[in-house]
């Protein structure tokens, strides 16, 4: 099975400012573990991060077109604003789980709505870095078989 993870803008500052919402770990502690999952599990994982809205896009297609088995995605502040990355997972098969470090349903109104959502096939939110780890094992469980 591959997956691909992908973070959006500011993501890349993950444990180096905000730890009180977002943790101390940083954006490469959380894929040092992923990868040690995926390992484990015969799991071919890759990560991207970018602040770009496009680039995000064009890696969501060209995963979809290279046969990539699921994206797991914390879009950032995209979540909330991006009609396009909207589009763009909805233009492709390739399944996406929508992860949030913090519980977006329990901060500032603007952060409660997902443009995205409705078109992943779920959402993990204040699981901090857990989240990511959450949303891998919720596609192996896919792979044996379990309707998630
Ligand atoms: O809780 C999440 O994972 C968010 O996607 C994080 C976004 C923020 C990403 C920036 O993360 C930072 C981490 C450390 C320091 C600064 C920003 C925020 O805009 C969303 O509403 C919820």
């Amino acid at each position: 099975m591959r997956l691909l993870v992908l973070n959006g803008p500011n993501l890349n500052r993950l444990g180096k400012r905000e730890p009180g919402i977002y943790g101390a770990e940083t954006l490469s502690d959380v894929e040092d573990h992923l990868h040690a999952i995926a390992k484990e599990e015969l799991v071919d994982i890759s990560f991207y991060q970018s602040n770009v809205e496009g680039a995000l896009i064009d890696k969501i297609h060209e995963a979809d077109d290279t046969g990539c088995d699921g994206i797991i995605f914390n879009p950032g502040a995209y979540t909330h604003t991006s009609v396009a990355l909207r589009d763009a997972i909805a233009s492709v098969d390739v399944p996406v789980i929508e992860v949030h470090i913090s519980n977006i349903h329990s901060r500032e109104p603007f952060r409660q709505t997902s443009m995205l959502a409705p078109v992943c096939i779920g959402q993990l939110s204040g699981f901090g870095t857990g989240g990511y780890e959450l949303a891998l094992r919720a596609f192996l469980l896919r792979r044996k078989g379990v309707k998630l």
